[in-house]
C-alpha cells in the first residue's frame, strides 16, 4: 500500500507570520494521523522560517505514526536530529534565500558530507532518506554512500506546462525503477497536489509521497482532515482504481 506523508510545516507558517501560538502543527500532525496519514513529515529550516526546535521535540513525544525530520547537511541539524531520534531523516539541500526546496541534494558533488551524516544518523539508529533529483547517477551515488532511502524531487514535475509534464513523469519513472533495481526504497515528493498526485502515485515501485502545501492550502476551505482524507483517497485512487 502507499503511503501518505503529512508534511505539517505550512501550519507552522501561519503560525510564525504572526507569532502567535495557533495553529497548532502538533495538533495538525494527530489530525492527519486519524485521518490516514502514515507519517508525519516535518523540515527544521535552518532559517527557522516555519518549524522550530520545540515542535521537533514536542512531536517526536506526540506523534504514533513515523516521524521523518527533513534538514539540510550540518553540524547543527545533525546534532539535533541524533537528539531528537525521528525514525526518518530525509537530508535536504538547502539555501536561505530561496522559496522553497528548488531541486534535489548533490550528493554527487558534496559527497564526503552526506557520506559522514548518513553514518552518524544510522549510528545513531535513524534510516536516512536522501531527497535528490530523479537522476540515474545520483541514485547510484546515494545507494553507494550507504542510503537505504531516497525520496525523488518531484518540483521539476510539478511546475511542468502541461505539455511537458510526460518528460518529466518518463523521467521519474525510470529513476523509480532504477533506485528499486538497487533495493532502495523509492519515495517522492514537492509541489504535489490533488490535480497532479496519480500518473506519480501510480509508478510501480514508489513506496510513499511527502505531501504539505497543497493539504495545508485545501485545509483553509475543507479543514484539515478532510484535506489529507482526500488526498490519500487521490493516490488509493490513483493506484487501484477505486
Ligand atoms: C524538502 C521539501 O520539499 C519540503 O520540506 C518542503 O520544501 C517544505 O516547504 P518549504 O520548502 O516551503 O520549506
Ligand atoms: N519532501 C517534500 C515534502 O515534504 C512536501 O513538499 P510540498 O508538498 O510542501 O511541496
Amino acid at each position: 500500500m502507499i503511503e501518505l506523508g503529512v508534511n505539517i510545516d505550512h501550519v507552522a507558517t501561519l503560525r510564525q507570520q504572526r507569532g502567535t501560538d495557533y495553529p497548532d502543527p502538533i495538533r495538525a500532525a494527530q489530525v492527519a494521523e486519524d485521518a490516514g496519514a502514515d507519517l508525519i513529515t516535518l523540515h527544521l529550516r535552518e532559517d527557522r522560517r516555519h518549524i522550530q526546535d520545540a515542535d521537533v521535540f514536542a512531536m517526536r513525544k506526540a506523534i504514533r505514526t513515523r516521524m521523518n525530520l527533513e534538514c539540510a547537511v550540518t553540524p547543527e541539524m545533525l546534532e539535533i536530529a541524533c537528539r531528537a531520534e525521528p525514525d526518518d531523516v530525509c537530508l535536504v539541500p538547502e539555501r536561505r534565500e530561496e522559496l522553497t526546496t528548488e531541486g534535489g541534494l548533490d550528493v554527487i558533488t558534496h559527497e564526503q558530507s552526506v557520506r559522514a551524516a548518513i553514518e552518524r544518523l544510522q549510528q545513531a539508529g535513524i534510516r536516512v532518506s536522501l531527497f535528490i533529483d530523479p537522476d540515474a547517477q545520483q541514485i547510484r551515488q546515494a545507494h553507494a554512500l550507504g542510503a537505504t532511502v531516497v525520496e525523488l524531487h518531484t518540483g521539476a514535475y510539478a511546475e511542468a506546462a502541461m505539455a511537458d509534464q510526460p518528460a518529466h513523469l518518463e523521467r521519474l519513472r525510470e529513476a523509480v525503477a532504477v533506485g528499486v533495481g538497487l533495493g532502495l526504497r523509492v519515495n517522492a515528493g514537492h509541489g504535489l497536489h490533488y490535480d497532479n498526485v496519480a500518473p506519480v502515485a501510480s509508478m510501480p515501485g514508489i513506496a510513499e509521497l511527502n505531501i504539505g502545501h497543497a493539504i495545508v492550502a485545501r485545509a483553509v476551505f475543507d479543514g484539515f482532515e478532510t484535506a489529507v482524507r482526500d488526498m490519500k483517497a487521490c493516490m488509493i485512487r490513483a493506484v487501484y482504481g477505486k
